[in-house]
């Protein structure tokens, strides 16, 4: 078991992996890597080429030359989002290959790798986006120095207590994994190790952008990214917003990083809130449905273990044909989809109006909302 509770050999056939929607682009025998490390240098002369919308698509079409499938090459281009959005992706990018051995060269530090942290390391290993060798984490007390040790990383102490000097000098992007009210004390023990080389990533809910660039050195190169703890799995649904000094080759380390553990996109920083709210605090809400769904099956008479595997294998199946039920890759309205499930006078419409009268639809989006007003309250 790792600190998660979740068995390890369990995890690779717990989310059946799927072929890509790959584009009919003739060369694809390269990877992100080779985008990450050419497109810094191409996308300025890509800009003098004539107007916008021409160097996006001639960056989506590099990022197939580079190996990537025509919609993760059209996601690489929401990295430059800002230029214009009428042509912009849909956010579905559940069937793009994944960077595979991706093998990005930059020293990965953590200040701090409890639970979400420890999913990321977890993830970047499993990806190969990374290796043991160049992560490193600054660890506060014995157990999580222990957990962490096994995955083969290498472990500072805390990173108020010298560690942040140590995960400085040792790495090129650090991850701020602390909780959000810690943030400015590791902030204080970081930001005289702090350089222009350094990508800094906060993955805590609430903390403003500005407020760590106010924290630490002028023109530090900071990203705020929002992940989910699905990056173990490889899962996950990640957003982040670039700060007022990363450039587009931070913004596309942050997008392999991200893009090796799950899907991710770039919000604009004032919806952050809704997006912890959503796909940050979202695994939990839909781990108490599969757990509810089961009761009402164990309620019914099925034994709790036949009901959990068929609750949460009904969800996921659920969500993907939602992500993949569009056709031409786009996303599927779930109505639609609830709608084929619905017979009349069947049993769906008697369970769905249970739903409807408890007030579910509401439940849900209360949720969400209750939880992006606590991260605008972290601030
Ligand atoms: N848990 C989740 O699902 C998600 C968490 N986040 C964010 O990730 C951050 C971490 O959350 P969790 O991993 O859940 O919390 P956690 O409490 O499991 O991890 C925080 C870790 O930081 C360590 N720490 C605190 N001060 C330290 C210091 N001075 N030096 C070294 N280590 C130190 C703690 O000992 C702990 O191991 C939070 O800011 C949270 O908002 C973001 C998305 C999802
Ligand atoms: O509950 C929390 O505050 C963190 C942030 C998003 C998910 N977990």
């Amino acid at each position: 078991m790792n600190s998660l509770g979740l068995c390890q050999q369990l995890l690779p056939c717990s989310v059946p992996r799927r072929s890509s929607g790959a584009c009919a682009c003739p060369v694809r025998d390269s990877s992100v890597a080779n985008l990450y490390s050419s497109w810094s240098a191409s996308l300025w002369s890509c800009q003098q080429h004539k107007g916008v919308k021409q160097h996006k698509r001639h960056k989506r079409a590099q990022g197939c030359a580079a190996g990537l499938p025509f919609r993760e090459a059209q996601h690489e281009s929401l990295i430059t989002q800002d230029l214009d959005d009428d042509d912009e992706p849909d956010a579905s990018s559940s069937d793009i290959a994944r960077p595979e051995q991706a093998g990005l060269p930059d020293r990965i530090g953590f200040l701090g790798a409890g639970k979400m942290g420890e999913a990321l390391i977890r993830g970047f290993l499993a990806s190969g986006v990374s290796v043991p060798s160049n992560i490193s984490a600054s660890v506060r007390n014995a157990e999580r120095q222990r957990a962490l040790s096994m995955l083969g990383i290498q472990i500072f102490g805390s990173a108020t207590d010298g560690g942040a000097a140590e995960i400085a000098a040792n790495s090129d992007i650090i991850i701020l994994g602390v909780k959000p009210h810690q943030m400015d004390a590791v902030l204080s023990s970081l930001a005289p190790h702090v350089t222009t080389n350094h990508l800094i990533i906060s993955i805590a809910a609430g903390i403003r952008i500005s407020s760590i660039e106010n924290a630490l050195p002028d023109a530090t190169h900071v990203v705020r990214v929002m992940p989910n703890t699905p990056c173990l799995i490889r899962e996950a649904a990640s957003a982040y917003v670039l700060g007022n000094h990363a450039t587009p080759l931070d913004a596309s380390r942050t997008f392999a990083l991200m893009r090796s553990v799950g899907v991710a996109v770039t919000v604009e920083e004032r919806m952050m809130d809704a997006v912890t709210g959503l796909s940050g605090s979202g695994p939990a809400y839909v781990f108490l449905m599969v757990e509810a769904l089961a009761d009402g099956a164990v309620a019914s008479g099925l034994p709790r273990d036949k009901a959990l595997f068929l609750a949460a294998q009904t969800v996921a199946g659920a969500s993907r044909m939602v992500l993949e039920g569009g056709g031409n890759g786009g996303i599927a309205h779930p109505a639609l989809l609830k709608d084929h499930v619905t017979s009349p006078a069947g049993t769906t419409i008697a369970g769905l109006a249970e739903l409807e009268a408890c007030g579910v639809r509401s439940a849900f989006m209360r949720a969400v909302k209750a939880a992006s007003r606590r991260s605008e309250e972290l601030t």
